[in-house]
């Protein structure tokens, strides 16, 4: 029975429950999110992690009123139960339901949105700022986890903060993992602090002690804290941030609310930017997560008593499709090299990184020093192939231009989730990498149709001599028309149907999606033609002039948003060569943010699925007639 819990029906309500029944309710709390992330799927080794860290910011936070910035926002899920909305868990990541990620639409306790990575700090002192410049007075914090503090922002943000004279909490929620091992650096450096037992039992002494001095003994403390002192690299760990200007206190057991009160308390006391160091176990109160956190990151709904996801999936996803191809392609060219930012297991890399440890790279969460990493090595005649989500690529826009193209460096960009991944929602949908990389001067775009040509293209991509984008989709790949299978020749499309009047130019996933709806339309009595794209960059002219001759329509299909994507491109081809006679339908997904949801409901809901684009079709035809 859940008597704490029930209590909690809106926010600060936690501030009822007495501090003995603290645990109580963080085991309820565990319960409920493996009971009810089971049922859903979402994160949850993150999310069982902070459970007393938010509890304790719970307490020390007054919300609305106070600014609480989560860093990626995967781990909010007990935010979100103490500010009233444990209801939304039913529909978690479902289309229309509760998101998965902190979001101001669905809460006023919800200050910022996030879903990409080390954001948190800035936008804390942003809040910090705003708060000073219009006079307030309530409190900002930041939680960001040790992974995310492997990206760049958030030591911009650092760099920053350390001049603010006034309070900003930043909460280091450190459990040594990001999805996968953390890497680098910082990572060592905090591994130092966690790790350094005898120095920590030397700084808890020596603090202790002192602080037991009768009325001088916090005093001394503060002082020591405060000095320049070389005897305070012997007490204070952190030093590393306290030498920014960043007071640092910790390191705190995170699962112990006494000693997490008691630090919130000291550090919402200081007129600067506080680092609490607060370790945490990823995965805290269910064995199998605590054994194995990278599986639990983000899990499909599982049976609690065995840990297995319910249902296995027999399919190949491109991921794995592309877990085999760099591996074969690097045992044949020794110059080939793979890096991901943060994401090896994600991305399908985890086999080359065990074959070829020392050709693979893990840079943390930092996509824009991934590609221009790739660019150094591309330079000195290596062969990097870069893999990294759609969505996260988005942040290295300028090093793709910049460092990559502009030299023409011969960089492979394998792009997975490109177009709706779902669940993740807003944050995480792949639709706008045609639009930020169609346009780049040297740089070839390219998507598979199926996982043979997905091979095809990913060994043309390994001998091509200049920079390239290969795009494919989350999920399982398409094994039909596998008798297509013509050399990949530069710039050149791949006619599949030859027929007449329409002409299906469908792109990458959405040729399976134009097998269909071709189908649909020659049952209606149209013919139709069917071209497997290939490259979007650059257009295949010669065969769309040749198209021109003898269909009347050109139905382009993309899973992008229409700015920017292929079927405007086509669109400009029609008009820059006055083919005005031509109609053009564009087959791509509306230009707004599109929301979380299992992805064959929001491909429905865009029109992007096979019927929905027959019915269009057919009264945009008809209309023309
Ligand atoms: C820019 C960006 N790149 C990659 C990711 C994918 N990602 C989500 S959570 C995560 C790990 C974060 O680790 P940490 O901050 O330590 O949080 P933990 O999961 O350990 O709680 C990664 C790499 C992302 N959200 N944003
Ligand atoms: C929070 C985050 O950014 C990732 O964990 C993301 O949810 C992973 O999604 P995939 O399941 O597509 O790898
Ligand atoms: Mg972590």
């Amino acid at each position: 029975m859940a008597k704490e819990l029930d209590s909690i029906e809106k926010p600060n309500d936690i501030k009822n429950i007495k501090p003995e029944n603290y645990n109580r309710l963080a085991k309820e709390i565990r319960r409920f999110l493996i009971d009810r992330v089971s049922n859903k799927g979402g994160h949850l080794a993150s999310n069982l992690g902070v459970v007393e860290l938010t509890m304790a910011l719970h307490l020390i936070l007054d919300f609305p009123k106070d600014k609480l910035v989560w860093d990626v926002g995967h781990q909010a899920y007990t935010h979100k139960i103490l500010t009233g909305r444990k209801e939304g868990f039913d529909s978690l990541r479902c289309f229309g339901g509760m998101s998965g990620f902190p979001k101001r639409v669905e809460s006023d306790s919800d200050c910022f949105d996030t879903g990409h990575s080390s954001t948190s700090i800035s936008a804390a002192l942003g809040f910090a700022k705003a708060r000073d410049l219009s006079g307030k007075d309530n409190k900002v914090f930041a939680v960001i986890g040790d992974g995310a503090l492997s990206g760049g922002m958030a030591y911009e943000a650092l760099n920053n903060a350390a001049r603010l004279k006034s309070n900003m909490v930043i909460v280091l929620n450190d459990n040594n993992m990001s999805i996968s091992e953390n890497v680098g650096g910082m990572s060592t450096y905090l591994g130092k602090i966690r790790s350094n037992t005898k120095y920590l039992g030397l700084k808890e002494g020596v603090e202790t002690t002192l602080r037991k001095l009768p009325v001088f003994g916090d005093a001394i403390v503060d002082k020591i804290r405060k000095s320049k002192d070389s005897i305070k690299r012997l007490v204070i760990p952190g030093m590393l941030f306290e030498d920014m200007g960043i007071t640092y206190i910790g390191p705190i057991d995170g699962h112990n609310m006494e000693q997490l009160l008691s630090a919130f308390r000291s550090a919402i006391k200081m007129n600067e930017a506080v680092i609490v160091h607060v370790i945490t176990k990823k995965g805290k109160g269910y064995s199998y997560a605590e054994k194995n956190p990278s599986k639990f990151h983000a899990m499909e709904p599982f049976v609690i008593k065995t840990g297995e996801t319910k249902t296995e999936s027999l399919c190949v996803s491109y991921t794995e499709a592309f877990s085999d191809s760099i591996v074969k392609i690097a045992d044949t060219n020794e110059k080939v090299v793979a890096i991901s930012a943060a994401m090896p297991s994600g991305t399908g890399l985890t086999k080359f990184m065990n074959y070829y440890p020392e050709r693979f790279f893990d840079v943390g969460i930092a996509e824009e020093h991934a590609v221009t990493f790739a660019a150094g090595l591309a330079a000195e005649g290596f062969k990097p192939f870069v893999a990294i989500y759609s969505t996260f690529l988005q942040r290295a826009y300028d090093q793709i231009l910049h460092d990559v193209c502009l030299q023409n460096l011969p960089v492979v960009f394998a792009i997975d989730r490109a177009g709706i991944v779902g669940k993740d929602g807003e944050t995480h949908q792949g639709i706008y990498d045609l639009s930020y990389l169609s346009h780049i001067p040297n740089l070839t775009v390219i998507a598979p149709k199926n996982v043979r040509e997905f091979d095809m293209m990913l060994q043309y991509c390994a001998i091509y001599n200049g920079p390239i984008a290969i795009r494919y989709p989350r999920g399982k790949v398409f094994e039909g028309l596998e008798e297509f299978n013509g050399p990949i020749e530069f710039g050149k499309s791949e006619m599949i149907y030859m027929d007449q009047d329409i002409v299906l130019l469908a792109l990458g996933s959405m040729v399976e999606v134009a097998i269909d709806v071709r189908e649909q339309l020659r049952a209606e009595g149209f013919h139709a033609s069917l071209v497997n794209v290939r490259f979007v960059s650059p257009l295949d002219e010669d065969m769309l002039h040749e198209l021109a001759k003898n269909h009347h329509v050109f139905i382009t299909l993309e899973e992008n948003v229409k700015s920017g994507g292929y079927g405007e491109k086509i669109s400009g081809f029609l008009s820059q060569y006055n083919y005005g006679r031509i109609k053009h339908i564009n087959i791509s997904i509306p230009d707004r943010f599109i929301t979380h949801g299992e992805p064959e409901l929001l491909k429905e809901e865009l029109g992007i699925d096979a019927d929905s684009i027959v019915n269009r079709c057919k009264n945009e035809i008809k209309l023309e007639h």
